[in-house]
């Protein structure tokens, strides 16, 4: 893995040198390489002669629509998955646009951070974050610090602490964007194993048939396409700590090889004869209820054991309301680093909404938040209007005509369109994100996107 690195090639289409830029500067800063076109007959042309990962292309186009270009694709069945950037107001073109195959849509002005959540999902970069230590602990210990001090939290940091000093295989729970994997970090760089790598590995990020591959690396000619000799995500983490995030997702097969893994301290990568010796500390997570899935058979209760030793669960947002403000403060401090206005103050209306809110989505979607307030803002003062935040399902039911009679922002009226569309699915199909993404006739991975990124979570979470 840390070998013949993949460089991803995306294709983007646009006619606005400055959106060309800036799309381009992001997608470089992921290590993903860009050819740029600018009308459909370009785009078209490089389609023919070059292999891409990702494909992202402006609607209106001086030659034509970007439309054609998702037409193109699904009609030559290229695998590429494809995502449009709608100007602000045409609904209709991303309907249009979703319906045509493409697997989603920005709306302009082009938020970042959807940005890099939308080309993270199309490439699958999730699934493997390997980090030279050194880096993660002491270039950057922002990173691996957990904000709050809610009892709730404390305790989880008390544990942390406490588990580092151990190699005891650790288990962390909590929602989506409760600081899982910031936890796990947390323990790696207090271990004594801090200066060796941290390797995580987004388990259900990866796809059924190269995960054992990917896991336990292979030799060459192991299989068509295996060039030269690739060591998986143990060999990577060796002599450090290995992250399995969403481990509840990997297939029953992988769990029977996971254990041995973990029982032998020995992988055999494919193609090999021979095992070979690793010495990896292993932190998992879900934010599933990893017990019930040993119910439902779709996790084996001797690996539960194994990953179960210790246990430790992060609180959800709604669970530190008293750190809501200090956490607020340092995000805002850290996101508005060298802006010449300085770090805006909250009006006393954000404050409020601030606290009313339920953050579904936790940390996360409150860094998201500030991220979109800061921009939205006047640069002095953040008012409850920049915060944009979705009423709850309980005040929706309090004043319903003035929720659904708002369409704009565009943004979040889709947003919440897709939000009903998707928890309606799920209802319908007793939480089975499987049978729910094939109703909405969206794929797997497209469902699991999106419920990241409407900050969905799954009922019963621990
Ligand atoms: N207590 C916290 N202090 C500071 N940052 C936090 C905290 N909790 C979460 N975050 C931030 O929120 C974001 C999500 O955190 P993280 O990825 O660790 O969550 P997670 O529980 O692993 O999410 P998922 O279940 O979606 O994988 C990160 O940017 C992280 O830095």
């Amino acid at each position: 893995m840390t070998k013949n690195k993949t460089t991803y090639q995306a294709l983007i289409i646009d006619d606005e040198p400055d959106l060309l830029e800036l799309l381009d500067l992001t997608l470089l800063r992921m290590g993903v390489e860009v050819t740029k076109a600018s009308t459909v007959a370009e785009a078209l042309s490089a389609l023919a002669t070059k292999q891409f990962h990702l494909c992202l292309t402006d609607m209106r186009l001086p030659d034509g629509e970007g439309l054609q270009v998702v037409e193109h694709i699904q009609k030559k069945g290229l695998d590429v998955p494809i995502a449009v950037i709608t100007a602000f107001g045409s609904a209709d073109n991303a309907v249009a646009a979703l319906k045509a195959g493409a697997f989603d849509y920005l709306s302009k002005p082009v938020s970042l951070e959807h940005l890099r959540t939308l080309i993270k999902s199309a490439l699958n970069v999730d699934a493997v974050k390997t980090v030279s230590t050194s880096k993660t602990c002491s270039s950057n210990p922002v990173s691996t610090t957990l904000l709050g001090n809610s009892p709730a939290i404390a305790q989880a940091k008390q544990l942390i602490e406490r588990v580092s000093k151990s190699l005891a295989p650790v288990y962390i729970t909590g929602e989506s964007g409760s600081g899982k994997e910031r936890a796990a970090r947390m323990i790696h760089c207090l271990s004594a194993r801090s200066n060796q790598p941290f390797v995580a590995v987004n388990c259900g990020a990866i796809p059924e048939n190269l995960m054992e591959s990917e896991f336990f690396g292979y030799k060459k000619g192991a299989f068509t396409g295996a060039t030269e000799d690739r060591e998986g995500f143990f060999q990577a983490a060796n002599g450090g700590t290995i992250f399995l995030d969403e481990v509840a997702d990997l297939p029953l097969a992988m769990q029977v090889k996971l254990l041995r893994v973990i029982q032998e301290k020995k992988v055999r990568p494919l193609g090999m004869t021979q095992e070979l010796p690793v010495d990896v500390r292993v932190i998992s997570a879900t934010h599933q209820n990893l017990a019930n899935c040993v119910e439902e058979g779709r996790f084996r209760q001797d690996l539960f054991y194994r990953l179960n030793v210790i246990s430790i669960r992060m609180p959800s947002l709604r669970e530190m309301r008293d750190d809501v403000f200090s956490i607020t403060e340092t995000i805002l401090h850290r996101l508005a680093d060298g802006y010449p206005s300085g770090v805006p103050l909250l009006s006393a209306s954000a404050k409020t909404a601030l606290l009313k809110y339920d953050f579904p989505g936790n940390v996360r979607e409150l860094e998201n938040v500030l991220e979109r307030a800061l921009a939205l803002c006047d640069g002095k003062q953040i008012e409850a209007e920049d915060l944009q935040l979705t009423p709850s399902q309980e005040s929706i039911g309090e004043d319903n005509s003035s929720f659904f009679g708002d369409k704009w922002p565009l943004q979040d009226y889709l947003d919440r369109v897709e939000k009903e569309a998707i928890l309606e699915a799920l209802q319908k199909t007793r939480f089975n994100r499987t049978a729910a993404a094939k109703l909405l006739g969206i794929t797997f991975r497209a469902m699991r996107y999106r419920m990241e990124r409407l900050g969905l979570n799954e009922p019963e979470n621990n």
